[in-house]
This record gives structure tokens, sequence and C-alpha cells, in this order.
């Protein structure tokens, strides 16, 4: 076992007993010596207590530094161990095994340093107590022979009852030093039971299994910060949202539109005010109905590993045409492809991937692009028909043609359906029902995207200037200007 394992099953309580043990055992050697032995034994135990002392408070600093080198050393070789596994294709690829592993090799080198020094350090405790603990059985020798008035037996009882207090002394020191380490798993243990927990994933009565009918969302003065000792990133919203609008939220970087985004799916909590989806505070509705309820396009998405059914119809329910005409409304699979399950590997090798369902999905999606990742999103928030979605710059990893291409789909696919689109380009937006301009937190603008480009002191007007005469004219034209 691992000197340093910090388990508290396996080492706390073992720690904790022996420590016990071996402290009194030590209490009862020193006072059965004074006893025997008279004030002269006393005072050269507690000087000799001293001199022990020194030594294993450097012995303990020594073991503490040892083991913060050892958890330091730790964290490179996990994270280079994690690395070459998700990317061995990728390594052998471009023939890099041997740098890697030359990599691996001295990370593993250097967590093995801390725990050879804490071996030196273990023998250095030893050396300092056996020379400590011959002096003190040579004093106590010096002590019983220079006192007359000792008898023989007591003195035999002091010489025998000395010998073993390096023993014990050593293997106390060692305990509690291991206890001390072992009370760190404790202490985190201890903060992670006090972490705040999350809220409740259902909360009776839920919600009927048909909301959102409609889609309308309200926000009434939400005021939104991260933590209770952090600035408010959201001021004060207030603003509705009808049925069925397509709604585009633009704002420079750091404006607070992701946060807005994730406050309807409460990954961060209104700090003040309500958000309502249909009437219903949606901080009454358990976690687990309300995302599945509303859906999120985000701009990194994560896929779990399995099969590209299995990514699109997590639980079963739809079938393999809907799956079909989900991929081809994305633009995934050609429109006119026949619904095909391609089962010949020869077949498979030029075959669009999107076309067989059994198509294999890496840990993360890490075999398709980010563009790919978040239309594949986008085919399982069709397959749901959600009322309400969100995208958080959904497009913004494709090309102008896709983008155009998914504009249509999401116009077409979900017209009754309302959304929120983070938007970096304005052509994604400008044929929107409104546009909310975010700045600092705080909605500055938030009308149709023809009344604002027909206000040139408007910011939405500044935005869609400074694209340029061509993309402005362009911008115009599709606002319908
Ligand atoms: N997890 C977090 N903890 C603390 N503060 C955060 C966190 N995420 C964002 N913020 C802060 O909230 C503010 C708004 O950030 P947000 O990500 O919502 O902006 P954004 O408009 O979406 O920016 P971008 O366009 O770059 O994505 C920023 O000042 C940011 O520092």
């Amino acid at each position: 076992m691992n000197q340093n394992d910090p388990g508290i099953d396996s080492r706390l309580s073992d720690h904790f007993g022996r420590s016990i043990i071996f402290a009194l055992s030590f209490i009862i050697t020193v006072v059965s010596v004074s006893l025997a032995g008279g004030l002269p034994f006393f005072i050269a135990i507690v000087i000799l207590g001293f001199m022990y002392f020194d030594v294993a408070k450097n012995y303990a600093r020594a073991a503490r530094d040892m083991r913060r080198l050892d958890s330091v050393a730790r964290s490179p070789l996990y994270s280079i161990y994690g690395e070459t596994i998700a990317g061995a294709p990728i390594l052998r690829a471009f023939g890099a095994s041997s740098k890697f592993m030359r990599d691996m090799l001295r990370c593993v080198d250097t967590n093995t340093n801390p725990n050879y020094w804490q071996w030196g350090v273990n023998r250095w405790l030893s050396t300092r107590f056996d020379v400590l603990s011959a002096t003190t059985v040579g004093l106590t020798g010096v002590i019983t022979v220079a006192t007359p008035s000792i008898s023989a037996s007591l003195a035999g009882f002091a010489l025998s009852f000395v010998g073993g207090i390096t023993f014990t002394l050593l293997v106390l020191v060692r305990r509690v030093v291991g206890l001390e380490q072992a009370m760190v798993a404790l202490e985190r243990i201890k903060e992670y039971s006090e972490l705040q927990r999350e809220p409740a994933e259902y909360i009776e009565p839920r919600p009927p299994a048909s909301w959102p009918e409609h889609g309308v969302i309200k926000c009434e003065n939400l005021v939104i910060r991260y933590a209770p000792e952090l600035p408010n990133v959201l001021h004060n919203l207030n603003f509705e949202i009808l049925p069925g609008e397509k709604v585009g939220i633009l704002g420079r970087t750091g404006s607070g539109k992701s946060t807005l985004a994730l406050s309807f799916f409460r990954f961060v909590e209104a700090t003040e005010g309500r958000i309502t989806v249909d009437d219903l505070d949606i901080s009454t509705v358990g976690l687990s109905d309300l995302r599945s309820k509303l859906t999120i396009i985000p701009q990194d998405p994560t896929i779990l590993s399995g099969t590209l059914r299995s990514t699109l119809d997590v639980f079963d329910e739809y079938e393999d045409t809907e799956i079909f005409e989900a991929l081809r409304r994305v633009h995934l699979i050609p429109s006119d492809a026949a619904d095909e399950v391609v089962e010949d590997e020869d077949d498979a090798i030029n075959a669009n991937v999107f076309r067989n369902l059994e198509s294999p999905v890496s840990e993360g999606g890490e075999n398709f692009s980010t563009g790919e990742k978040q239309l594949l999103c986008m085919a399982r928030a069709i397959l749901k028909r959600s009322k309400v979605l969100v995208m958080d710059e959904a497009t913004a990893s494709v090309d102008y043609a896709t983008d155009e291409l998914i504009g249509k789909t999401i116009r077409q696919e979900f017209a009754n359906s309302t959304i929120l689109t983070i938007a970096h380009r304005l052509r994604t937006v400008i044929d929107y029902d409104r546009v909310m301009l975010l700045d600092q937190g705080k909605i500055v603008e938030f009308d149709r995207p023809t009344v604002l480009l027909s206000d040139s002191s408007s910011q939405f007007y500044g935005l869609c200037e400074a694209t340029g005469e061509s993309e402005f004219a362009m911008l115009k034209r599709l606002a319908g200007l």
C-alpha cells in the first residue's frame, strides 16, 4: 500500500488507534521510570524529551513537504496519461509515441522522487532516534551507577523500560505524522459535505406533461450573480418574449448573453427576480423536468460516446425514419438521400457517416467537428420538437452557406417554437422578430431589426454599419428595408 495513501477507511483509523496506544505506552514508561528513579531520572527525561521533540518536528515538516511534492508531481502524470489515452491515434499518426513515452517516464520519475525521499526522511528519523535512545540508555546507566541509593532491581527496571522507549517514540512520531496527513482527506470530505446542494431534480407538483405549451418567456426584475462575493452580471432585466417569437441576443463579449441563456436552465440561479415560462416560475420546477422541457444548443456541445442513434435518440423514443428526417433537415445528409443503414463495410468506407445510425461516436463526440456536433444537437432538438429553444452561438462554427441553410431549417421546423439565439453574425438574426442588445448586463435595445435599422442613432444600426458597406446593404435587404 502507498505510504501516502490518504484513505480515511484504511489509514485514518489505524493511525488514530496506534497513536493513542503508543502515546499511552510512552506516558506509562516516563511515569514508571520517574517514580522508580526519582528526580534525576525525571530531569533527564525532560531534557531528552525536548531533543526528541525537535527531531520529530523536523521530521513532520519534511514528511509534509514530501507529501505536497508528491501531490504536485502527480497531476501532470495523470494529465499526460489521460491525454495520451485520448489522443493515441493522433500520436501514432504523427509518430509522436516515443516523445510522449519519454514525457510520461519523466513524469513518473518526478513523481517517484518524493516517495524515494520520504523513505530517506524515515531513515533520517530512525538514525536520530537511535542516537538519542542510545544516549538515553547510556545516561540511565550512568545515573544508576552514580546513585548508590538505587537498588539493583530498580536499576534493572529503569534500564529495561528506557530501552523500550526508543521503539515507542519512533512509532509514535510516525503514527502522529501519518495521522496528520490522513486528516487532510477528512478535511476535504468535510469541505465537500458542506458544499451547497444542487436544487431538487423533481419538485411536486410536477409541471404538466404538455408544459410549455406556448413558449411565453417572461423575466421580471432578473438579477444574476455567480457568487455572493461577486458583482451582479445581469441587472434588473425585464422583458417578455411572445409565443413562437424568434429573438436574437447580441452584445459585446462579457455583456451577459451566455449568463442569460444559462439562467433559463437554472445553471445559474436568479439572485433576485424570476423567470416564468408559460406563467410557471422556473424556480418551482425540478431541474430534470426543466432541462428536459427546454432545449439548449451550447457553444461547445458535449456528446456522449455511443452510436449516432444513441446520440440522437437517448431514450429510444423515435423511429429510424424520424431520425433520418431530422438529419436531413439539418443538412447532415442530403435531402434526397434515402433512409438507409449502411451495413456493408466496403460501402461504409466512402459513405456519409450520418447515413449509418450505427456509426460510432467517440467520447465527447471527438470524431465530429464542432459544427457537426452543433448540427447533431439541432437534429436532437428537431426530434424533441421543443417549444423553447436556446442557441448559444450555435452556428458560429459552420460556414455561411450551412448557416443560412440552418437558419431556414430553424424557421421551418421551429416555426411555432420560441427561439432565443445568441449570435455573433448579424445575418443570423437580422430576419428575427426582435433583437435584444445587451451591454454590461443591461438591455440597451430590444426591438424589431427593421425599427432599429431605421434609427441611425441606435447601437444596432452602428453594429450593422460597422460590418462594411456591402454587408450593411445586404443586412438592410435581408431585414426587408
Ligand atoms: N462561471 C462564472 N463565474 C463568475 N463569473 C462569470 C462566470 N461566467 C461568466 N462570468 C462573468 O459574467 C460576465 C458575463 O459573462 P458571459 O459569459 O455571460 O458574457 P457573454 O456576453 O456571453 O460573453 P461571450 O460573448 O464572450 O460568450 C463576465 O463579466 C464574466 O466575467
